[in-house]
């Protein structure tokens, strides 16, 4: 197409910007890096050979109505711009792009990353040499996953950039079920009162990640009040943007003597914060430009010419490829590149598909475009370490792959901050020497009741013991030692087994003893009265109980018990629970939180399966509160145990109605409701032995021969005739009762043989 060496001029409509919102680039960069890319281009004999490429530059200074402005003038004034160049940034680019897709002007952006030019609907014909800050949404969310931060903060300038940022930020990382504890909003106009309250919350949410989505003015006071407030350190971590300015923190004396912070507070605030940017150098020197040292040189020269510089050549290459294939494609329609107009779009078109379609390795990486005229470069992830940004890694968008050296991340304190201050479930336990104590007292229970046992075994001989069913006395030992057994086991929590084993032994082998403990004890004790209620309460209807049918009454007892707890444990088995109190405790030092919890026995109908076992045992006192009222006036001490039994009762029942109201009202402290049961356990059943075995004690040491006679005097309540009998009196034991062999004795003031026999059983 070349025409005897005269080259046509295509001129390209360049944007850049001035300004305080540019500190990340300067203007003369990107204009000395375009000319150097037209320089090259204009010098090859292969690119565009009979065009000379031009950029005419118009400033945006980053707002979108000089934005317009700078648009207009390059629509409006000759020659026809067959493409744009540029914009650097979005709030001037977006309105741009927005127009120039209606008069078929393609636009090439070298800086404007924002997430909403991503938008092909509304923006067509805007490609873009820099990736989009979705690429850096991605890059964040691994970077959060890397380091294991699933609690972050979001704090986003109130600006349209950095909101659209901040909404696909949120959304990404909601669906890796990252949670966001706090969002904030900051006005960047605002002065220094207004960005206290974001920071304050960061605290009161205790948010230790934070992604910092603002321009550097706004980090500047974001920083001093999280300096002021005391809000930096090795706990938090920043993950802030990576186009900062280097030393931003010195670079804007306005701002921060306004905010009253030095710049060196505002360093520290920010600590070693973590940044994630556009990579902006590629590996490999450019394939279309030849050369040694081109990398290295061009390396060099980024430093003066700016971070976006080599989006910028770029873009100019990517532009001056898609004209050269362009202008081989018009050239089979017979027409030509300087033809294009406003209204061209059958060209626009040629345009838009060729730039689709370059491909080439540029001077930040491979260079093309998506479907969507999108970049999916790389994108660096570094960290603030002294004064300088260092690069510890990069993201590739395209396999979604994450490379970090990450030992030479430095970390305050030496380790990675946690995301949360690090909580620890604490599992309350008895104290080891409360369990100590109480389990002395029930072995020294269980040595009383072992040498009660003794007594009434050596002593069985004893006409004393002999008339009070020792077999019987025995049992209620039995039963006393299984309570104070199962007080023991209540004490048996994670201090010494595991929560598992805990759930068998306090609650399934503890309350089994201390049912079967209860049933044999009092079940006993009851029996026993039950057998002189039967011989004095109805004397016209003499019966004599034999001990071998009051054992098969406690066997149904006790089979009711088994039968209780089998079902229970088949149907509704008890399992262990870990019961959270709802407290917190904080240990500042390590940045612990602990929350107490305890085991706690569970089962479906807990409550249900009390009420069975309280309305069973209920029924075995209420019998026994029966026995000994009616047997109250039975005054023959061997026989009658019924004041005591009214005696056991009462200091059984009183402190366990109170104790058990103690216990389920602090359920939360295992020592208290350890320390409330273990009294009733070592209280109540001391003193129901002491009540049953004491009396005999005395007696067999008053009379250890077993020579006195026990007195027969007796006045039941339902026999008003029988009242206060005559020792001479005929009395039930004169009765038709089958005799057993027992020691016989003759006294005026006794029971006959036949009677004596049966007291014997008794
Ligand atoms: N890429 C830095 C500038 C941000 C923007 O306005 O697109």
């Amino acid at each position: 197409v070349q025409t005897k060496g005269i080259k046509k001029t295509l001129t390209i409509g360049g944007l850049y910007a001035t300004g305080p919102r540019t500190t990340f680039q300067n203007a003369s960069g990107i204009i000395q890096t375009v000319d150097k890319a037209l320089e090259f281009i204009n010098q090859q004999s292969q690119i565009l050979s009979a065009y000379k490429l031009l950029v005419e530059w118009r400033d945006t200074k980053c707002e979108l109505g000089h934005g317009v402005q700078a648009f207009f003038q390059h629509v409006n004034n000759p020659p026809t711009k067959i493409m744009l160049l540029g914009g650097i940034c979005s709030a001037a680019t977006a309105p741009i792009a927005e127009c120039s897709q209606l008069l078929n002007l393609i636009q090439v952006s070298y800086g404007a990353s924002s997430f909403y030019l991503s938008d092909k609907k509304k923006y067509p014909l805007f490609f873009r040499t820099i990736p989009s800050e979705k690429s850096q949404g991605y890059s964040r969310l691994a970077v959060l996953r890397y380091f294991k931060w699933s609690r972050i903060a979001i704090l986003a300038e109130k600006e349209s950039y950095y909101e659209a940022a901040s909404t696909s930020l949120e959304e990404l990382v909601r669906e890796h079920n990252i949670t966001i504890v706090a969002k904030e909003v900051l006005n960047g106009d605002s002065e220094d009162e207004d960005q206290k309250s974001p920071i304050r919350t960061l605290q009161e949410k205790d948010a230790r990640v934070i992604v910092g989505l603002f321009s550097e003015q706004v980090a500047v006071k974001v920083f001093c009040q999280a300096y002021k407030l005391g809000f930096y350190g090795g706990k938090y971590v920043w993950v802030l943007m990576g186009w900062y300015q280097p030393n931003w923190w010195e670079a804007h004396t306005a701002h921060t003597s306004k905010v009253h912070c030095k710049p060196s507070h505002i360093h520290k605030a920010s600590g070693h914060y973590i940044i994630t940017a556009f990579r902006k150098i590629g590996p490999l020197s450019p394939d279309i430009i030849v050369g040694k040292d081109v990398h290295s040189s061009w390396e060099k020269s980024v430093g003066e010419l700016g971070l976006y510089s080599s989006f910028a050549y770029d873009a100019v290459l990517s532009i001056a490829l898609a004209l050269n294939r362009s202008a081989e494609i018009l050239a089979y329609r017979n027409k030509t590149l300087d033809e294009f107009n406003y209204t061209n779009s059958e060209l626009a078109q040629v345009l838009k598909e060729s730039l689709s379609n370059v491909t080439f390795q540029g001077f930040t990486g491979r260079m093309r475009f998506n479907k969507h005229g999108e970049r999916e470069g790389i994108i660096e992830v570094g960290q603030m370490q002294g004064n300088k940004i260092k690069i510890l890694g990069n993201y590739t968008v395209l396999t979604e792959e994450l490379v970090l050296m990450s030992a030479q991340f430095i970390w305050q304190g030496g380790k990675i901050p946690a995301d949360q201050m690090r909580t620890v479930n604490q599992l309350l336990k008895i104290s080891r020497s409360l369990f100590a104590f109480f389990c002395g007292a029930e072995v020294l229970g269980i040595i009383m009741a072992v040498a009660f046992l003794t007594f009434n075994i050596k002593k069985s001989q004893h006409r004393f013991i002999k008339m009070s069913s020792p077999r019987m006395n025995n049992v209620i030992v039995i039963g006393a030692i299984l309570i104070y057994v199962s007080g023991i086991l209540l004490g048996i929590d994670g201090n010494f087994v595991s929560p598992s084993t805990e759930v068998i032994v306090q609650c399934r082998f503890s309350t089994w003893i201390a049912c079967i403990g209860f049933t044999l004890g009092f079940g006993g004790m009851f029996l026993k009265t039950w057998r002189v209620h039967k011989i004095f309460v109805n004397r016209t209807k003499k019966m004599v109980i034999s001990d071998y049918q009051l054992f098969a009454m406690l066997a149904l007892f006790i089979a009711i018990d088994l039968l209780v707890i089998v079902i229970r444990e088949v149907i509704d088995p008890q399992r262990a629970n870990q019961h959270f109190t709802g407290r917190e405790e904080y240990d500042n030092s390590t940045d612990t939180k602990y929350v107490p919890y305890y085991i706690d026995c569970a089962s479906s109908y807990r409550n249900e399966w009390l009420y069975v076992f309280y309305a069973y045992k209920g029924l075995m006192l209420a019998f026994g509160v029966f026995l000994a009222f009616e047997t109250r006036n039975v005054t023959v001490p061997a026989l009658n145990d019924s004041r005591y039994i009214g005696l056991s009762i009462y200091n059984v029942v009183f402190p366990c109605a109170l104790g058990i109201t103690v216990v389920s009202v602090i359920d939360n402290a295992p020592d208290v409701w350890y320390a409330v049961l273990s009294v009733l356990v070592v209280f109540c059943t001391s003193i129901t032995l002491c009540f049953v075995f004491i009396p005999k004690i005395s007696t067999v040491r008053a009379d250890p021969l077993g020579q006195e006679r026990p007195r027969f005097v007796s006045s039941l309540n339902h026999n008003p005739s029988a009242s206060q009998a005559h020792p001479n009196q005929k009395d039930p034991f004169q009765s038709k009762a089958k005799t057993e062999a027992g020691p016989k004795h003759k006294t005026s003031s006794a029971p006959s043989d036949g009677q004596r026999a049966n007291s014997s059983r008794l």
